[in-house]
């Protein structure tokens, strides 16, 4: 009875402190005192039922009269944004559920170091709350698997609040780091089955470290200056004709066609979204080419690789006038005609084709419109040849120049020495007389440079050396490759 007594003067006491829940007190008061009859497990399990039900209630009463939200796309570059922003802040590091990642998005420091292999924190699969502004926010992101194994999320930001330009602000301030983070940099969009996923922003390349013909580069770029100029949008549409670009680079390997395309697209501030043609399905390309974006570059690599029965629009191995083809690709040759200058097609686009073999293209493909422009690179001449040797030993912007430290050195004491551009000059065109013209592609070259990057004179007396070997190498591959064939003919031969 005593015990009972005290009970009642406590719950007096709770009801004062909580008011309107002695009900819920007195349930529960012999559960905490071990009296826990089968009434009283009911009566508990009931209020935890009512309880949740009406927290429940309560959450989506806040949430839909009190609460501002905005839904952020995860296939959308804003995605990016929002979750750069986040992982730089606080809260992102305290989140009790997060995703870990090797942060390949670092920025490197201003003297061209990087930390490497930081890992990156976000918080996932939960509500997070933070402050901005003052304002108090909730960052909900969860992660879920798709049917075909892809991983899909869905990310949500609201804001406690009816005003929804506080999180308009927010976003702003998300895209404003963002832009910040992309500044001299090209973005880089790859597709992952039928979505675009951006890549590691690529550092703007200049036209000028790409060694074609000087020719070559100022037509293609005077032309697309011409093109892009802001009065050629009206100036198409007054015609009625569609306002868009087509290029066809084509080329042995190595010859600058992707790293030009690269070059191209910083040049004029746009971003670059590549699609590898061999790894593609039809229904990949329609979904991809669908959410191109306005005024962009998409660089059509290895053409060549698409079927080619362009009556039914299926994969086929011959091409449209009959003859075998080399390579079927999962893309049939009518999907990609219809992509390229299908109705819905975006306007602005520059559309870059890249292949080894022109030989195997369909002249539909590039036909003008599709490809406006036809351009060759070819394998290095002398004047090629000479420009990628100032373009590795030159000094750059940084003043940081190529050092000699080679037996040959002028100093000849063993220290380091700096060659002079009228030296250097000499030596280019010495190593140039050394190569044989229209052998090697500039990738050859720019990879025998690289590997002698800190001597100019160790490569110009190397170089004849470095010739042979990769004769002998092609020569044996070759050799390889034929009897590899050969084998194959026998299989093939009853
Ligand atoms: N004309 C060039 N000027 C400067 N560097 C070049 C040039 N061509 C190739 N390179 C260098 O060689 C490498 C490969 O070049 P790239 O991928 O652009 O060639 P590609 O023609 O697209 O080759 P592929 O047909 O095999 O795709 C790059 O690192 C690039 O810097």
């Amino acid at each position: 009875m005593a015990s009972l007594g005290k009970a009642s003067e406590q719950i007096v006491l709770l009801d004062f402190l909580y008011p309107g829940l002695a009900p819920v007190f007195s349930s529960l008061w012999p559960l905490f005192n071990g009296v826990s009859g089968i009434y009283t497990r009911l009566n508990c399990g009931l209020l935890i039922l009512v309880g949740r039900y009406a927290v429940g209630y309560l959450e989506a009463l806040l949430e839909a009269y009190f609460t501002s939200k905005i839904d952020v796309s995860y296939r959308d570059e804003v995605y990016d944004m929002l979750i750069l922003w986040v992982c730089s802040q606080p809260f992102a590091h305290s989140a009790r559920a997060s995703v870990v990642e090797v942060d390949v998005k670092l920025p490197t420091h201003a003297n061209g170091s990087v930390d490497k292999k930081q890992l990156r924190y976000s918080p996932c699969n939960g509500h997070s709350y933070f402050w901005y502004r003052r304002n108090l926010f909730r960052f909900t992101r969860n992660r879920s698997q798709e049917p075909f194994g892809s991983m899909r999320e869905e990310v949500t930001l609201s804001y406690f609040g009816r005003n929804p330009s506080v999180l308009r602000e927010l976003l702003s301030e998300c895209r404003r780091h963002y832009m910040g983070f992309i500044e001299n940099k090209t973005c880089v969009f790859e597709h992952v089955d039928d979505r675009w996923k951006s890549s590691i922003p690529k550092s703007k390349r200049d036209v000028t470290t790409v060694v074609i013909g000087e020719d070559v580069k100022k037509e293609v770029i005077d032309d697309l200056a011409e093109f892009l100029d802001p009065q050629m949008k009206l100036w198409y549409s007054e015609r009625s004709i569609p306002y868009r670009r087509g290029y066809l680079v084509h080329g042995l390997p190595g010859t600058g066609k992707s790293s030009f395309s690269l070059s191209i697209a910083g040049q004029f501030d746009l971003d670059l979204y590549v699609l590898s043609i061999p790894s593609l399905s039809d229904r990949a390309l329609k979904a991809l080419f669908d959410e191109l974006p306005q005024r962009c570059v998409v660089l059509l690599e290895d053409v060549d690789a698409v079927g080619l029965d362009r009556s039914q629009g299926v994969v086929t191995d011959a091409s449209s006038d009959g003859r075998p083809k080399r390579s079927a690709g999962k893309v049939s040759l009518s999907t990609l005609l219809n992509v390229l200058d299908g109705i819905s097609s975006s306007e602005g686009r520059v559309s870059i084709m890249t292949t080894n073999h022109i030989e195997h293209l369909d002249r539909a493909l590039i036909r003008p419109g599709r490809a406006d422009k036809r351009v060759e690179f070819k394998l290095t001449d002398k004047d090629m040849i000479s420009q990628l040797f100032l373009f590795i030993y030159s000094s750059g912007p940084s003043g940081l120049t190529q050092r000699d430290g080679s037996e040959n050195s002028a100093s000849g004491d063993g220290k380091v020495n700096v060659t002079q551009d009228d030296e250097l000059g000499q030596l280019a065109e010495v190593f140039a007389a050394k190569i044989p013209e229209f052998e090697f592609s500039p990738a050859d070259i720019m990879s025998f440079l690289l590997v002698n990057k800190q001597s100019p004179r160790r490569a110009v007396a190397d170089v004849g050396a470095w010739i042979e070997e990769i004769r002998e190498e092609r020569m044996r591959l070759s050799r390889t490759s034929s009897w590899e064939l050969s084998d194959e003919d026998k299989v093939n031969d009853p």
